[in-house]
Formats: structure tokens, C-alpha cells, sequence
């Protein structure tokens, strides 16, 4: 069970919604993944304009929870605009923030960011940044008072999985609110070492919508992030330099 501020959840994956070959696709694809959290970015969503196709309108909106981010942002006032505007539109009050400093690499401005998420606090908003791995930038919003923080394995929509699981150990390890390991995942193999690792959730997005099948690719991920989870869990064995016969050697004939 994944717990945001005040809300559960049973699946710990978050969704985003974007670049599915169709709303059909699209619509399976979430429906196999069983999670409960929806990911869109609000400038790119015609929320507004009821004549576009919304691929909102194609799902049961009582089924899911709907996190607005505020991809496209450059600056934190423009992230502040950008959430008004979802809350405006009665989405949600929860809100992903996104601030992006660098537009080949798609990484957060940490500036930006941590000026959002106190500015978004003061709003009364249920605040989850998109951070970099940076370990004391993971502290400095979570002692402003974010209510989870999402720290990228890697590029967003590079596939390059975990590129750092020494810093996100280290964030998992201090944070007192739920860690989403976002952005970058690539394969099922990564969200299972996300989750290994102790993250609460993993938020992906390309890895699905851009895999060749994206429906099977749905349930791929759901069944690593259990196995992850259920890894993380039950606590991996120590690692040794050298080889331990797996047969007890003691007691044995000639020995
Ligand atoms: C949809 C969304 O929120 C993305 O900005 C997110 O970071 C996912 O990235 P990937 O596409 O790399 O999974």
C-alpha cells in the first residue's frame, strides 16, 4: 500500500499518459498496469477545449487518481500557473511539480523546484517534486514539507534506467515521506531494482508507451514492481567476495 499525504493506494505504479500510439492502446495498456495513479502534463491535455481529443474522457475517472504536472515549466512562477490552472479545472489538488532548467537533458532546475514546492505548500497544494538524484535536494524539500519526492533514475524518456542507486539509496534511506523513483526507467528489470532499492513507488511513462507491445509491457511492469517490492521485503541475502557452498559441508561421508 502506497500512502500519499492523506490517500492510499494499493498499487505503488504511477502512469504518465503521454505518447501511446492510441487512446485504444492507451486505455488497455492502463487498464493491465492496475494503477490508480494518472500523471498528465496540463499544457499539454485539452482540458479546456472540448472539441480535442482528451484521452481523460476515454477512462472511468472514478477508478483513478489524477496527478496534474507542470511539464513545460520553466521558472517556478510558471509551475505555480500551471497548478492553479488544474485546480481551476477541478482535477486534483495533488501536483507533480515539474521544473526543467536544461531542455536537451529534460533535467529539474533544483532552484526552481524547491521555490515551486514552497510556493505550491503555501497554496494549500499536495506537492510531489521531480528531483534530481541530489541527495541534499531530497532533504530541502522534505523539510519544507513535500509530501513525497520523486527523484529520476535517469533522463526522462531515455530508457537508461538506475544511473545512480547509490544516491537513491541514500535519499530512500533518509526520507520520511514516500520516494517515486521517476523518469528514465527503461525495462521491468529497473523498476524491480527501484523497488528492491526501497523506493515506495516508481512513476514511468516511455518505458510503456513506447515499448513494442505497451500492453504486455503494462502487466511486465506491474508484476517487477510486485517482485520488487516483495524482494525488498523479504531482504536479500549478504553479499560476499567469495564463494559459500550452497550444501552444508559439515557432516559429510569422507569428510
Ligand atoms: C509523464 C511524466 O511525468 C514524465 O515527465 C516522467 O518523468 C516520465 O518519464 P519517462 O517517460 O522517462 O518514464
Amino acid at each position: 500500500m502506497l500512502t500519499i499525504a492523506n490517500r492510499t493506494f494499493q498499487s505503488r505504479l504511477l502512469l504518465g499518459t503521454g505518447k501511446y500510439p492510441s487512446f485504444e492502446i492507451q486505455k488497455e495498456a492502463v487498464t493491465q498496469s492496475e494503477t490508480e495513479i494518472l500523471t498528465f502534463a496540463v499544457r499539454r491535455m485539452n482540458i479546456f477545449e472540448e472539441s480535442q481529443p482528451n484521452f481523460l474522457e476515454q477512462l472511468d475517472l472514478n477508478k483513478y487518481t489524477l496527478l496534474p504536472n507542470t511539464a513545460g515549466a520553466k521558472t517556478a512562477e510558471e509551475a505555480v500557473r500551471i497548478a492553479k490552472l488544474a485546480k481551476a479545472s477541478g482535477l486534483c489538488d495533488m501536483i507533480k511539480v515539474e521544473v526543467i532548467g536544461d531542455q536537451r537533458t529534460l533535467l529539474p532546475d533544483p532552484v526552481e523546484t524547491l521555490k515551486a514546492s514552497e510556493m505550491l505548500l503555501e497554496e494549500g497544494f499536495i506537492v510531489l517534486p521531480y528531483t534530481s538524484d541530489d541527495v541534499v535536494l531530497a532533504k530541502r524539500l522534505e523539510d519544507l514539507g513535500v509530501h513525497a519526492v520523486m527523484p529520476g533514475a535517469s533522463p526522462i524518456g531515455s530508457g537508461k534506467g538506475i544511473i545512480n542507486p547509490l544516491n537513491l539509496s541514500f535519499i530512500i534511506e533518509q526520507s520520511k515521506v514516500p520516494v517515486i523513483v521517476d523518469a528514465g526507467i527503461g525495462s521491468p528489470k529497473d523498476v524491480a531494482y527501484a523497488m528492491e532499492l526501497g523506493a515506495d513507488g516508481v512513476l514511468l511513462n516511455t518505458a510503456v508507451s513506447g515499448a513494442k507491445d505497451p500492453i504486455k509491457m503494462a502487466q511486465a511492469v506491474k508484476y517487477a514492481l510486485e517482485a520488487g517490492r516483495l524482494g525488498y521485503e523479504a531482504g536479500r541475502m549478504e553479499e560476499k567476495d567469495y564463494a559459500v557452498a550452497s550444501s552444508p559441508t559439515t557432516g559429510m561421508v569422507g569428510s
